[in-house]
């Protein structure tokens, strides 16, 4: 188990029996897991194994053919209701920081809340900057992004995400396009929302953040759920052969 914090019994993110197909390609192969409320599943993987792909057809970036995706009990499918409804309730943080470039960090946060709550700009200003301070990053909100570091990018997504007030909040590699000392900055900002009870999906290679965050770590590999254990039986003892090779080899690198 990670931080205090216990996850309570309700499920909120379930997925049963999901396919997804590239053209051909069989990119997710019956795949099934809960998440809890309050609960940190970390996804790991070896590259191509389908873990981005999964989280994204949580909030229908991407599109199944086949299983039950359900969100705090919405069926995620074709109806945009429903997917409207499961992208309020569920942030997404990627790889790629994606802030718009023309506007100020500011203007980033306060996006979304005008034009899609339609939050008056006031008080989508004061709840900006709230974020922006727990991000520790408040003294930059009138730049643009290209005038901060990848880190402070990366904690300016976190921070826009967080305006929207989701209750569950999905990280797709949030720190693999950043240079090592800004790591540490942005799984901070991670860890401390871990602790305050978010319910979190995180695909990373992050293994330390694994080992201390994460309730339940599920490893994937060609497209499949291998095996979901908590981070010591998983790292410690994993069961499958194939779960012993990637540790070794990440553990060798
Ligand atoms: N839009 C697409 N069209 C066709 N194939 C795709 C598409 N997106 C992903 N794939 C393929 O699906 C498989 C799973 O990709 P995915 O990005 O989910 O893997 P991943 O485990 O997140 O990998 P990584 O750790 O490298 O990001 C890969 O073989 C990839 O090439």
């Amino acid at each position: 188990m990670g931080t205090s914090f216990m996850p309570t019994d309700e499920i909120v993110i379930s997925l049963k029996d999901v396919n997804k197909w590239y053209g051909t390609f069989h990119a997710l192969r019956d795949i099934n897991l809960d998440v809890r409320r309050g609960e940190r599943v970390v996804v790991a993987g070896p590259s191509g194994s389908g873990k981005s792909t999964m989280i994204r057809c949580v909030n229908r970036l991407e599109e199944h053919q086949s299983g039950i995706i359900l969100v705090n009990g919405t069926e995620v499918s074709n109806d945009v209701k429903a997917v409207e409804k499961v992208r309020r309730d569920v942030g997404m943080v990627f790889q790629q920081f994606n802030l718009f470039p023309h506007l100020t960090v500011l203007e980033n946060l306060t996006l979304a809340p005008i034009w899609v709550k339609h939050m008056p700009k006031a008080e989508a200003a004061d709840i900006a900057m709230k974020y922006l301070e727990r991000v520790k990053i408040h003294e930059q909100a009138k730049k643009y992004p290209g005038q901060l570091s990848g880190g402070q990018q990366q904690r300016v997504a976190i921070a826009r995400s967080l305006c929207m007030r989701p209750s569950i909040m999905l990280f797709d590699e949030p720190t693999s396009a950043l240079d090592p000392e800004m790591i540490k900055e942005v799984l901070d900002v991670m860890v401390e929302l871990a602790e305050e009870g978010m319910t979190m999906v995180c695909v990373t290679h992050e293994m330390g953040f694994a080992r201390t965050v994460a309730d339940k770590v599920v490893f994937m590999a060609d497209g499949q759920v291998v095996e979901m254990n908590t981070p010591s039986e998983l790292f410690g003892n994993p069961k499958e052969e194939r779960t012993r090779q990637f540790l070794s080899q990440i553990i060798r690198h």
